[in-house]
């Protein structure tokens, strides 16, 4: 028998582009719009909760995501990871199962967005590049070691002196390599914090058993450099040497931050740049809540987008606390004719 593995990476992130007009829609939150919808998250696993036990929800949140316009779901693996899942007495197989499942679930939702909603379905294939229909994109969600770790390293960067490249690469590579065989288009390494992680993943992208095309997306508290204080520059530009890279950007940012982040990468890579800022609000990593004050209003995301897309971002959307209506916001913003 032949073993046959799919091989992702010669996505061209160019031509999807020019097959949504030019700029493409992300969706917004997926976690936190779970919570919106009644999911208790307060969990290690967070969104990764539900792949146990309400996948139907994830459904849910994806599809609204199509219908308010997103171009790309990502999938509800952020959090997910063959570790966390066996710290709670999963087998390493049902850990698979339970990570191939969040690409399947969101691959449901673009079949089912397809057949029941869209307007003009995207069909691929033979009728690619032909004008009218939607392209949609399923990404793999890649969240950092410091995600699986719970305890807001996500947002510090700071992983110990003990953390090396090696462990990081090998805590990383089944995880990937698994959502790479699950049919996601590209995997969306997502809130990195730091340029050892940066290097890790680029360096796992290079191996010969993973083949898949990818994002790389940093988060950033002073709108200079990424949230552990390394160099935005730096980390871009391993990005923008990693052949499989085919965007790069910034999300779970506050809003204001993102117009003077875009012009950084933009010095370091012809790659095109993507952005899905959150709300503004910031993530009380103790109390495990969001602080409100500083969010900023769907109206006022959405006057940010024509400035952040003449700065030179081509795939827009939203992350934490943004939701379906940010997102159609975005998409009307951006003139998509079918939302
Ligand atoms: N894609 C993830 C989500 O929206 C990103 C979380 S950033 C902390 O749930
Ligand atoms: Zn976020």
């Amino acid at each position: 028998m032949m073993l046959r593995t799919t091989d992702r990476s010669s996505f061209s992130m160019s031509e999807f582009l020019r097959d949504a007009g030019g700029c493409a829609v992300i969706d917004g939150g997926l976690a936190t719009e779970l919570e919106a919808n009644g999911a208790d998250l307060n969990d290690p696993l967070w969104s990764a909760k539900c792949l146990i036990h309400s996948p139907e929800l994830i459904r849910k949140v994806h599809l609204d995501y199509l219908k308010a316009g997103a171009n790309i779901i990502t999938s509800a693996s952020y959090q997910a990871t063959i570790r966390g899942f066996e710290s709670r007495g999963f087998s390493r197989e049902e850990s698979e199962r339970l990570l191939r499942k969040s690409v399947e679930i969101a691959c449901e939702a673009r079949d089912i967005f397809q057949k029941q909603y869209a307007k003009v379905p995207y069909s691929g294939g033979e009728n690619k590049g032909t004008s009218n229909r939607r392209p949609i994109l399923v990404a793999a969600s890649v969240g950092s070691y410091g995600a699986y770790l719970a305890d807001g390293s996500e947002y510090s960067g700071d992983y110990g002196k003990a953390i090396t490249l090696e462990i990081l690469k090998d805590f990383h590579r089944r995880r990937v390599q698994v959502l790479a065989e699950a049919g996601a288009d590209l995997i969306a390494f997502e809130t990195t914090p730091n340029k050892i992680e940066t290097q890790a993943y680029a360096e796992l992208l290079e191996e010969d058993n993973i083949n898949i095309a990818a994002w790389f997306s940093f988060n950033s508290k002073d709108g200079v450099n990424v949230v552990s204080g390394d160099s935005l520059t730096d980390c871009a530009s391993i990005a923008d040497s990693c052949k499989k890279v085919v965007a790069i950007g910034i999300n779970c940012t506050p809003p204001r931050y993102i117009h003077n982040l875009i012009l950084s990468i933009k010095k370091v890579t012809d790659k095109p740049i993507l952005i899905y800022p959150n709300s503004g609000e910031s993530y009380d990593g103790e109390r495990k809540e969001w602080v409100a004050s500083t969010g900023v209003s769907d109206e006022d995301f959405v006057t940010y987008v024509n400035k952040w897309r003449d700065a030179g971002a081509s795939l827009i959307g939203g992350c934490c606390r943004t939701s379906p209506r940010t997102i159609k916001a975005i998409s009307r913003v951006l003139n998509k004719s079918d939302v």
